[in-house]
């Protein structure tokens, strides 16, 4: 790090210390006079921070005080999240993180992560150069398509890497110079957006076809060229796009798709971790799944693994998992299908959604589909009707898109379902019973995924790495997590959830020949070295 003195030490978010700087710190940095008198320590401030923050009127409000901590004093900021984690994640990331990619452009403070448009062909190595840090590990990129399920936000949606940095930070401690926030702004077909004066964005309709597939090469090549050892996280693409880049560079470089991948770990962790609630064997279960894009797919694709792995063969496995999207349960009778959902269209006659809970009577449903309301009274009620303890995932993000809320599905199903969201919520109370409902987001997933590659230096990205990590945080949730009705650990615990699955991501790439670090027999120990925790 480059050794700073005064008015610019106290600029450089990474060193700033504030008033934290000792009297012998502010000599030898000729910061004498430019701070206040007191000597404050890293939870003095953090006081500070959490008056200022509480004092604050709305969410938006919150984010914005929280960016320019970040920018201010970036040991504080990942501090004050660690160890308010429940308050503040929800800041910083889904849902509050929705509303500010929405306005993203008329908050904006300060420029962060990197932006690549259409005009940078050619020379998009130059721009990973002018990126500060060399030692780049972890690329968060989208290109602002589908954001959360708030559609096509164009270059707004640079929220969503930078929050997703945040949380391999704070989730798995990557160290924050080993992080990249990628925007690749290829443009975007929100009209209204376009129309927008203070739109900070490349104002032109999306590139498609070849010229978009040419320039996200680009990229991938430029990263491998620069930032060797790093894995690209792929968030937040339309799904069209999602699984034409998966399968184009899966094999080939390190990454792996978010939406896919890291959604479909946490959601299987969760129908694993929901057995123990509901005494049933997880080869037995049957799954439901309303929406056929990203999110949906890749938890098929991985549930069907997950099940021949419990002993099922292939076509029983597949018969277990049912998709239902707007018109109803996808089966062979009705016209085309997208190619990525083929392998799971029931050879069963058409049947509308609750005609299809009816018949199927599934022991899970799983809503991912940005759509509100998707899971409406009757859904739920349907559900109940069936099974004793209903498993209901909604998955959509922000709050405002969620299929139904805590309090929905628990009153809908007389207090039985087994309920875990995207977003987090409250506890609900019924009676004499209070209703914990878990949050099913892949931030349990994807900072330990991003730990064990840092860890193993694996040259890809497998499948079984997302199976083991789905095991583990399935293992991980506690007796009184599962007393209580929770699905997944409860946020506090997320670090260890991440230390856990680093240790079985190393395990996987040591098995399948892909790690090319040097392993230490004690992998615990030597995953907690690599983690970063913010201090002075
Ligand atoms: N909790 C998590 O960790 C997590 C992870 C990934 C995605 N998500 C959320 O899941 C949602 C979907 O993400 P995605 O990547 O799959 O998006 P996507 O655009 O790829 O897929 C959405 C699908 O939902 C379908 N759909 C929309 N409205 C519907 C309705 N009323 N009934 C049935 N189907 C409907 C669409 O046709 C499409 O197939 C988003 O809101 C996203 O925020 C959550
Ligand atoms: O961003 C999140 O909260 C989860 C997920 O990746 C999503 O796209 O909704
Ligand atoms: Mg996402």
């Amino acid at each position: 790090m480059k050794a700073l003195h005064g008015k610019a030490l106290l600029d450089d978010p990474a060193q700033n210390k504030s008033t934290a700087f000792t009297r012998e710190e502010r000599m030898r940095y000729g910061l004498q006079g430019l701070l206040p008198y007191s000597v404050a320590d890293i939870k003095n401030q953090q006081q500070r921070v959490l008056g200022n923050l509480r004092g604050k009127r709305s969410d938006i409000e919150k984010y914005i005080f929280l960016n320019s901590l970040l920018e201010r004093n970036q040991r504080l900021f990942y501090r004050t999240l660690i160890d308010y984690i429940e308050e503040i994640m929800p800041l910083v990331y889904t849902p509050t993180v929705g509303e500010a990619c929405s306005e993203f452009a008329h908050i904006f403070r300060k420029p962060q992560g990197l932006y690549i448009t259409p005009e940078d062909r050619g020379r998009v190595a130059s721009l990973l150069a002018n990126w500060p840090e060399t030692d780049v590990r972890i690329i968060v990129v989208t290109d602002g398509e589908r954001i959360l399920g708030l559609g096509d936000l164009g270059a707004n949606g640079m929220g969503i890497p930078i929050g997703k940095i945040a949380l391999y930070v704070a989730c798995a401690g990557i160290h924050p110079a080993h992080c990249m926030p990628v925007m690749l702004d290829v443009g975007t077909n929100n009209q209204e957006l376009r129309n927008d004066p203070l739109y900070l964005g490349y104002p032109h309709a999306r590139l498609a076809g070849q010229d978009y597939l040419s320039l996200v090469d680009e990229f991938v090549q430029a990263v491998r060229h620069k930032f060797p050892d790093a894995l690209i996280q792929f968030e937040d693409f339309s799904s069209e796009h999602a699984f034409v880049l998966l399968d184009r560079y899966h094999k080939q470089v390190r990454c792996f798709n978010d939406d896919i991948q890291g959604t479909a770990a946490v959601t299987l962790a969760g129908v694993h971790a929901s057995c123990r609630i509901t005494h049933k064997q997880f080869a037995d279960l049957k799954i439901m799944l309303l929406g056929t894009g990203s999110a949906a797919t890749g938890i098929a694709r991985l549930m069907l693994s997950a099940f021949q792995t419990a002993g099922l063969s292939e076509a029983v496995a597949r018969a277990r998992i049912a998709f239902v999207d707007r018109e109803g349960l996808v089966v062979t009778a009705r016209a085309k299908h997208k190619a990525h959902i083929q392998p799971f269209i029931q050879e069963q006659a058409p049947a509308s959604f609750l005609e299809a809970i009816e018949r199927l009577q599934p022991d899970v449903l799983i809503g991912a589909t940005g759509a509100a309301g998707a899971f409406s009274e009757a859904v739920i009620h349907q559900m109940a009707q069936y099974q004793e303890r209903p498993v209901i995932i909604a998955l959509s993000n922000p709050t405002s898109h969620t299929e139904c809320t805590a309090e929905q599905a628990c009153r809908w199903s007389d207090g039985r379902a087994v309920f875990a969201s995207g977003s987090p919520f409250p506890a609900v109370t019924m009676g004499e019973k209070i209703f914990h409902p878990a949050q099913g987001n892949n931030a349990y997933i994807f900072p330990g995924i991003g730990l064990g590659m840092l860890a193993c230096r694996a040259t890809l990205v497998t499948e079984r790495m997302f199976l083991a990590a789905a095991e583990v945080l399935a293992a991980m949730v506690s007796p009184e997590e599962i007393e209580r009705g929770a699905i997944y650990p409860t946020l506090p615990r997320v670090r260890e959830v991440s230390q856990a699955i680093a240790i079985a991501v190393c395990h996987v790439a040591q098995q399948e020949g892909l790690a090319t670090a040097n392993l230490p027999d004690d992998l615990e120990a030597y995953v907690r070295t690599l983690m970063y925790e913010p201090d002075y």
